[in-house]
């Protein structure tokens, strides 16, 4: 892919000047949706941080990752999920949670939640002033054991004490499924096995469950009868959808669960991401893009488009990546050339060689 358009805006337009420029051009690009569908607020989680840097081979500076995460929360977002307290052994790029965790500039109206696997991440959270964690079990033993070493069934009995605990601790806990539509390993997975997993997580206390299609093979069809499965068991506004993009689907699955009643969508800026254990899956739904298709639906998110848009560009500026948005990249383009046009407009114009008519003169 090719990263000019991102560093042609750099170039030309800072950081404000951009959103500016993109509120312009966003009101004079057509809404793909022209009559309103609905008002409602959608949360969105947002997993860059954590989900989208996690699985990067260079070694990420904590100073980025802050920098990251400050600029997220200047966007409008109310989540930012920030980092994982996981083994470093198993993913050296978090190996920095607790430097990162305390060094950003927390936003009231924000949280940060981490991801905590075992009750030892949970100690390290406490101590480093965490709010809010997230657990992360799968619907596939296969999986299971390659990312947290242990069963799915091994897994309740690892959380149990941590949910227990965190709860003692008035911190709330956020229940993620992985594999919910396929499994690197196993292939196809029920939704009866995913509704199985869900119910007990939130039964066990976790507020939220966020259903994570990590290779990206869902469709809408399978979507649609996972959610009405899952949602017999556990409410509907307790769901929350976690579509990675690897088949190019994840839109078009959160259109659906949006249909069937979701209303908690996560994603990442820019499109950063993939897990260290599922080989090949490409990163999760970039936020701007989703940002884009919710407002054009006349959904609310809080978010700044604009200034979401910079923010992915930065970041993927600071990893030498293309900004993975569709969205993005169509604005920025539109943004700078606008921009280029209205400076070349307002440019004094530039002497022109005498006419033959005037040196006659
Ligand atoms: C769960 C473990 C720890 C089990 O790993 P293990 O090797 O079975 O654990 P252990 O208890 O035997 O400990 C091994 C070593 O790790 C240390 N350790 C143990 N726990 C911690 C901790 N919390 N923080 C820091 N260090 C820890 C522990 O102290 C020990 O150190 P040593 O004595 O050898 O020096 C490991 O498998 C692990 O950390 N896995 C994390 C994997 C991961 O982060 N995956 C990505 C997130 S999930 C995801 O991306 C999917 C999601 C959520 O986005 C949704 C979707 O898309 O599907």
């Amino acid at each position: 892919m090719n990263v000019r358009p991102t560093a042609r805006f750099a170039i030309n337009l800072t950081r404000g000047a951009f959103s500016q420029s993109i509120k312009r051009t966003l009101n004079t690009t057509p809404a793909p949706v022209a009559a309103p569908l609905s008002s409602k607020f959608v949360k969105i989680v947002e997993v860059g941080p954590r989900d989208g840097l996690q699985n990067e081979k260079q070694v990420i500076p904590a100073e980025t990752k802050i920098e990251f995460i400050n600029r997220l929360s200047d966007t409008g977002l109310s989540v930012v999920e920030a980092t994982s307290f996981v083994s470093p052994k198993w993913v050296p790029q978090m190996g920095d949670a607790t430097k990162v965790i305390t060094s950003i500039k927390k936003k009231d109206n924000v949280n940060y939640p981490c991801l905590t696997p075992n009750t030892k991440g949970l100690d390290a959270a406490i101590k480093a002033g965490v709010k809010e964690v997230a657990v992360f079990l799968a619907a596939s033993d296969s999986f299971s054991m390659k990312n947290i070493n242990c069963t799915v069934e091994e897994s309740f009995e690892r959380v149990r004490p941590l949910i227990t605990k965190a709860q003692e601790n008035g911190i709330l806990v956020r229940g993620y499924v992985s594999c919910v539509v396929g499994c690197p390993y196993e292939g196809p997975i029920a939704p009866r096995k995913v509704a199985e997993v869900a119910k007990k997580l939130y039964d066990m206390g976790c507020y939220e469950i966020s259903l994570g299609d990590t290779i990206g093979v869902g469709t809408p069809g399978t979507v649609r009868e996972l959610l009405q499965t899952v949602s017999q068991v556990v409410p509907m506004k307790a769901l929350a959808v976690h579509c990675h993009d690897t088949y190019g689907q994840a839109l078009a699955n959160i259109h659906c669960a949006l249909e069937m009643g979701v209303r908690v969508v996560d994603s990442s800026m820019a499109g950063l991401g993939g897990c260290p254990y599922a080989p090949g899956a490409s990163g999760n739904v970039a936020t701007e893009d989703v940002v884009y298709m919710l407002h054009g639906m006349h959904y609310s998110t809080g978010v700044d488009l604009g200034k979401a848009i910079e923010t992915g560009n930065w970041i993927s500026e600071r990893l030498g990546k293309a900004n993975g948005s569709k969205a993005a990249r169509a604005l920025t383009l539109k943004a700078v050339s606008a921009a280029a046009a209205n400076a070349a407009a307002a440019a004094p114009c530039p002497p022109t060689p005498e006419s033959p008519v005037k040196s006659k003169l």
